[in-house]
């Protein structure tokens, strides 16, 4: 059986990443950036308040106090956005807003609290520091800096930063676009009733969402039964809408399972074992005439999960520009015994106490039902507890590894 790690680099094999597109700004959210930014402007862009109060020139307030206030004559009022302010004269002073720009001469601010807030004479009760409640232009930052590096994921911080150095659009890796596709005869939409022997599909809908998590563009196909005319033909239909294919089921040993037979005659896609539990059945490789890369899960609900976080993500982040690197691991402090079996690596699905507190060791509680079908864990599971290959025990109380799942 083939290893996690030599699995993983097999895939990213198979994807370079993607050529930049110029995407809106509120389009490129949760996209990366294909190249560099440099502000074109300064920020602040000029000399500003940061308090509602007053410009004054500090040297006139020397001799300030509360007893004995200094009086200045108000000689302008400047809002924000305010184009050309009034000069200000010693002696003088004038009304400024939060953001308004400093009027030329003055060489301080004083908050609006430290004075009896006149709009003809004010009287100021303490003395003002020289740059005191001014922002500085270009302090935070200069005219022509690189404010955000190539290979940064577009956040909301980062959001703000190229709305305020004026950027429209942004040079970005495009989303994935990922086609879900699963196969199955005993498959039924949720909605419609339910016949002996079916079961609703919920693989596909996870997959989506596992995918559109992971700033992909999904296509979910839904699902098309065990005949293999009918899983060609669909996937062949799809490959014009897709960047990454991914499906689920039949990838095993039974007699049906189609997509096995029907990729693996086209010669292009290699199916295998890999040794870890769940999600031992894997297929990857390419299809059509660009040679798409598709990833065949198996269908066991679990193990398509499982699978979709080891090897589709780093498949999806290569696309998008960002590091291939496994998801982050923490160590924990095992709540109850589990066992595993020999030579496959256990990925059980788990709860860990507090991802980010790192002492004391979190706690992780591993769910109760660990079976390939039983669904009913994922909800709630925050990590997977990985149990080596050759551990086939572990006890209460054991240190143990826990791959952080993203929020999902
Ligand atoms: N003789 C063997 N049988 C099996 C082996 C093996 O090594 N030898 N491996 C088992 C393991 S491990 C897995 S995992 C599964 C993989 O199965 P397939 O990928 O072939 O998937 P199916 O046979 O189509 O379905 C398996 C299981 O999952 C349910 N399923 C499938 N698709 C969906 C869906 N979209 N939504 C919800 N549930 C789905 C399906 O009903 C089956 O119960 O094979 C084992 N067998
Ligand atoms: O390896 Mo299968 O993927 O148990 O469930
Ligand atoms: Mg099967």
């Amino acid at each position: 059986m083939k290893s996690v790690e030599q699995h993983i680099s097999d895939l990213l094999g198979l994807v370079a990443v993607a050529e930049p597109i110029e995407l809106d700004l509120l389009q490129a959210h949760g996209t990366v950036l294909a190249e560099p930014v440099v502000s074109p402007v300064s920020l602040p862009g000029f000399d500003n308040s940061s308090m509602d109060g007053y410009a004054v020139h500090a040297a006139d307030l020397a001799g300030a106090t509360a007893d004995a206030p200094t009086r200045l004559r108000v000689v302008a009022d400047i809002p924000a956005g305010d184009a050309d302010p009034t000069a200000i004269r010693p002696g003088l002073c004038a009304r400024i807003m939060t953001g308004a720009p400093m009027p030329e001469g003055a060489d301080a601010v004083v908050p609006v609290e430290w004075t009896d807030g006149g709009t003809v004479e004010v009287a100021i009760d303490r003395p003002a520091r020289e740059g005191a409640f001014v922002r500085r232009s270009g302090e935070d930052v200069r005219e022509g800096a690189t404010v955000l590096g190539a290979g940064v994921r577009i956040g909301s911080g980062e959001m703000g930063v190229l709305a305020a150095v004026g950027r429209r659009t942004v040079p970005v890796r495009p989303r994935p676009r990922v086609v879900v596709l699963s196969t199955g005869e005993e498959l039924v939409e949720p909605g419609r009733p339910l016949g002996p022997g079916q079961i609703y599909e919920s693989n596909s809908y996870m997959l989506a969402a596992a995918a559109r998590d992971e700033g992909c563009e999904v296509y979910r196909h839904g699902f098309v039964g065990d005949d293999p005319v009918t899983v060609w033909d669909t996937l062949e239909d799809l490959l014009v809408r897709a960047d990454v294919v991914v499906t689920t089921g039949g990838v095993s040993m039974g007699a049906y399972d189609v997509v096995k037979e029907v990729l693996s005659s086209k010669g292009t896609v290699e199916f295998t074992q890999v040794a870890m539990q769940p999600g031992k059945p894997q297929g990857f490789g390419t299809i059509g005439p660009d040679d798409t890369p598709i990833l065949t899960l198996p269908g066991n609900p679990v193990s398509a999960f499982v699978s979709f976080h080891l090897f589709v993500r780093p498949v999806l982040r290569r696309l998008r520009g960002l590091p291939t690197t496994p998801l982050p691991s923490v160590r924990a402090r095992l709540a109850t015994p589990v066992g595993s079996p020999r030579d496959r690596r256990s990925y059980l699905r788990a709860v860990l106490s507090d991802p980010t507190a790192l002492d004391p060791v979190p706690s992780v509680a591993p769910a109760v039902r660990q079976g390939s079908h039983q669904l009913s864990a994922l909800a709630e599971a925050n990590g997977l507890l990985v149990v080596p290959e050759e551990v086939t025990e572990l006890a209460a109380g054991d240190l143990v590894e826990v791959l952080v799942l993203p929020e999902h």
